[in-house]
């Protein structure tokens, strides 16, 4: 056995008996001098120490020591019903320190099972091999955003209602509001920011996302290589509220933590970054992963790691992109050609040239990724719109 975590169950927060004079006298005989570790409530802690008063962190502390002296390895005493505390506060003694694990409270009656949770979280924890300490920590993380996600939860009647473990679950569904599944055909006409551009004419990326969606853009990616983090979560979380309304996909360039803290719907990732693979471990299975690719090789790659779409250039030349390798309109196809997967044609890509580039025709070949023939352009709209016309108009890749 890895650890025995007893949780004296025995007083609820709410203050109910669960349990006789029989079950305290096996928890203090038994079950603590052959626990790893014990978690019991302020009311439990009580009753094990022969109804001590503990009002104060300082008398936790000591009733932390006293159950120690009792023969468990750890004790954790939960603060959660300490008066006049604003922060959640539970002690942890190892018999050798003692730790103050401090959380704000969250004001909910959704309370109901958070101790077993607890002490379970805890067993997991240590099931996987963490120390004590991290194992707390970790569970008592979780018992918290469970709780903090499901204070609104309103279900049945009594004083307190039930917290929602599921959360994880559920906030990864939910989190997918895109309701649909990634769809290839979204890479029609695929705009790509610069924040450089954005600077030089005045507009801010949510202005810039703004008018391409106006003027058809069916994808969007924020490729901000400028940005401070904290602005650039901000005008993303911006921007993935506009697209939402209407539709499109919104994926970061680059930064996979920014797409997970600000919900995207994805990333793209290139040769040099965070591989797919890593990517998709940390985003889940519904967000859309796209990889740069130059050679069939790297778009196997990109397919065994669990990519949605591929990005293949430089079709032409760019300035947008230093020391970039243009891999031209037969790199573009024989990548093309190598992949089961969706490919979107970028570099040096505008109304002039893009029909060339669809003409390739293979059936993968879903559409074009533009930045600077929209972005370094006084109207945006304008120009989004007349690439999408001559895209529809060239009639290929569109379905
Ligand atoms: C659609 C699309 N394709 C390719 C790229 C290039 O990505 P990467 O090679 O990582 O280079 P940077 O864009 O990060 O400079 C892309 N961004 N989008
Ligand atoms: C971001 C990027 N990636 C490329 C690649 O070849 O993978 S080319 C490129 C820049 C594309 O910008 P523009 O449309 O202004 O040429
Ligand atoms: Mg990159």
């Amino acid at each position: 056995m890895a650890a025995l975590v007893v949780d004296p169950v025995m007083v609820s927060t709410s203050g109910d008996v669960l349990a006789g004079p029989s079950i305290l006298s096996t928890f203090l005989e038994e079950l603590l001098p052959m626990a790893d570790i014990i978690t019991p409530n302020l009311k439990e802690a009580s009753a094990l120490l022969n109804g001590m008063q503990l009002e104060t962190v300082d008398d936790m502390r000591s009733a932390a020591r006293l159950l120690h002296n009792m023969g468990p390895k750890n004790v954790l005493v939960k603060g959660g019903d300490l008066p006049d505390s604003s922060d959640a506060v539970d002690i942890l003694y190892n018999g050798h320190n003692f730790y103050e694990l401090r959380s704000p409270r969250i004001r909910t009656r959704n309370t109901h099972g958070t101790g077993c949770s607890l002490a379970s979280s805890i067993a997991a924890e240590v099931a996987k091999g963490y120390p004590m300490l991290s194992a707390v920590k970790v569970a008592k993380r979780f018992v918290e955003t469970a709780l903090d996600y499901s204070k609104e939860i309103d279900i049945g009647n009594g004083p307190q209602g039930p917290f929602d473990h599921l959360l994880r679950l559920k906030s990864h569904s939910q989190a997918c509001h895109r309701q649909q599944p990634f769809d290839p055909s979204d890479l029609f006409l695929y705009a790509v920011t610069d924040s450089r551009m954005n600077k030089r004419w005045g507009r801010s990326i949510i202005d810039a996302v703004k008018a391409a969606i106006d003027g058809g853009a069916t994808i969007i990616q924020l490729r901000e290589k400028d940005a401070e983090t904290k602005d650039f979560m901000e005008s993303a979380k911006a921007c993935i509220r506009i697209c939402r309304l209407h539709g499109v996909p919104l994926l970061i360039n680059d930064r996979v933590d920014v797409a997970i803290a600000c919900d995207a719907d994805g990333v793209h990732v290139g040769q040099s970054d965070m591989p797919a693979r890593v990517a998709r471990t940390l985003l889940g299975p519904e967000k859309i992963i796209g990889v740069s690719c130059k050679t069939p090789e790297q778009a196997e790659q990109a397919w065994v790691d669990g990519a949605d779409y591929i990005g293949c250039g430089g079709v032409y030349p760019t300035n947008t992109k230093e020391n970039n390798i243009t891999v031209g309109l037969n790199g573009l196809k024989t990548v093309c050609m190598a992949s089961k997967l969706p490919v979107v044609a970028i570099g040096g890509i505008g109304v002039s040239n893009a029909r060339a580039v669809m003409e390739i025709r293979t059936s993968n070949l879903k559409g074009v990724a533009v930045v600077s023939a929209l972005f370094d352009r006084e109207c945006v709209q304008a120009e989004t719109r007349k690439l999408h016309e001559m895209l529809l108009g060239s009639n290929i890749g569109s379905t």
